[in-house]
């Protein structure tokens, strides 16, 4: 099946070689075949006799890849607006934590709900952000830290993957906290999380791997035993890195090739250093930034000095960014952490994809899977500009058009 979009203001987010200038392209046209892209290009230069069994004239609306949301934790039970409050009376994150609420009161509502729960509270979700033109996903488990929860919440993943036109990336999240059963204890727990991976690996359950390195989580030490593990199993690494402080987790990511860290408020220059030199994206999250009224800004002008590609994500969770609005997220990168426009969408289309290891997408170039969104603007600016908005959207999932 080809079809021919047409009439389109056409935001390639390519760079190569064969890339129309400043990927921006005024009159443009798209060919999908299939899930691929076949052709894109100004509308004046289609190829002659191109024969297409479907044709959609956009009457110059923007065409942009698909977005890319590179971290989120869709997948729990409750909610925390009862911690927002204590946090707005003066409480911290980090207090909340140490008392044994915060994550672990997620890991308490999310073992109570039963599978039908998850699922239909994670669906939920991410049609919230299908309907802001997400098209590929990533979704953490976190919130179960046991085998037998966390394999809930990573098959609940999954099936969201099969239920809905979008791709699910996994990460296994075990390291996020530790469950009460393990108090005292973490590198017992560790053990535990080390050893139940292959098993959810075995079953499918898990494109990367990720922990939480921080001081009401775990140290750099027990970072790395996690790593170590998945890197015996061939899997990649992510980090939640320089959060609320510098624990150099960083450099130690880096070291491990990671995909990405993510947050870094607290990235030092050594850690932007060892990213640089590794690949790995920044994934920055300005709601949680936001949301917990963080006023330690990452390293935007470093990260981009040294050449760090720079995702941006929702953070989708309950604790410190519960928000499901991808395109509030390209705002507030611009507005807090003074993005451009042109990079916050890069951050939700290229470089996302690139954080998930996902070479096939984010840009629009023949060859590339035919992911798309077409939004009622003219301006990629404009996706950055208006907020709590919603502008209205038509995303295609590997060619075919889906309804948000
Ligand atoms: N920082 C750690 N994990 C999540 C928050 C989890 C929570 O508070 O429930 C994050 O990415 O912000
Ligand atoms: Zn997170």
């Amino acid at each position: 099946m080809r079809t021919l979009w047409r009439q389109a203001r056409v935001a390639t987010l390519d760079d190569g070689p064969d890339a129309a200038p400043g990927g921006w392209i005024e009159r443009g046209a798209l060919v999908t075949d299939g899930e691929r892209i076949a052709w894109v290009g100004d509308e004046a230069a289609l190829p002659a006799g191109l024969q297409v069994d479907a044709e959609h004239a956009l009457g110059g609306a923007l065409l942009t890849p698909g977005l890319v949301d590179a971290h989120t934790h869709l997948v729990y039970g409750g909610h925390r607006a009862r911690e927002f409050e204590r946090r707005l009376q003066g409480a911290s994150y980090e207090e909340i934590a140490r008392a044994g609420g915060g994550i672990l009161s997620t890991v308490a509502a999310t073992r109570a709900a039963d599978d039908a729960q998850l699922l239909a509270l994670a669906e939920a979700r991410a049609r919230a952000l299908q309907a802001e033109g997400v098209t590929t996903l990533e979704i953490k488990s976190g919130y179960g830290l046991s085998a037998e929860h966390e394999a809930r919440c990573l098959r609940v993943a999954r099936r969201l993957g099969e239920r809905l036109p979008l791709t699910v990336r996994t990460t296994c999240l075990s390291a996020h906290a530790l469950p009460p059963e393990f108090a005292g204890r973490p590198d017992d727990y560790l053990d535990a999380a080390i050893a139940w991976l292959p098993a959810l690996q075995a079953e499918g359950l898990v494109d990367a791997v990720d922990a939480f390195c921080e001081r009401i989580a775990f140290t750099p030490a027990q970072t790395r035993r996690v790593f170590e593990a998945a890197q015996r199993l061939g899997l990649p690494v992510k980090l939640h890195a320089e959060q609320l402080s510098d624990q150099g987790g960083a450099a130690l990511a880096a070291e491990f090739g990671a995909l990405s860290c993510d947050h870094l408020e607290h990235l030092s220059p050594a850690g932007v250093a060892a990213m640089a030199a590794a690949g790995t994206v920044a994934v920055l999250l300005p709601g949680a930034y936001y949301f917990l009224r963080e006023t330690q800004q990452p390293p935007v002008a470093a990260l981009r000095a040294a050449g760090v590609p720079i995702a941006l994500a929702t953070d989708h969770n309950p604790g410190s960014s519960p928000t499901l609005s991808p395109l509030l997220m390209l705002n507030m990168a611009c507005t807090l952490f003074r993005l451009t426009p042109q990079e916050a969408l890069a951050g939700m289309t290229c470089h996302g994809a690139r954080a998930l290891g996902l070479a096939d997408r984010g840009r629009l170039r023949a060859g590339l899977r035919a992911d798309l969104a077409v939004w009622s603007l003219e301006h990629p600016s404009e996706l950055c500009y208006a907020f709590g908005q919603r502008p209205a959207v038509r995303v295609v999932q590997g060619g075919v058009e889906r309804a948000p």
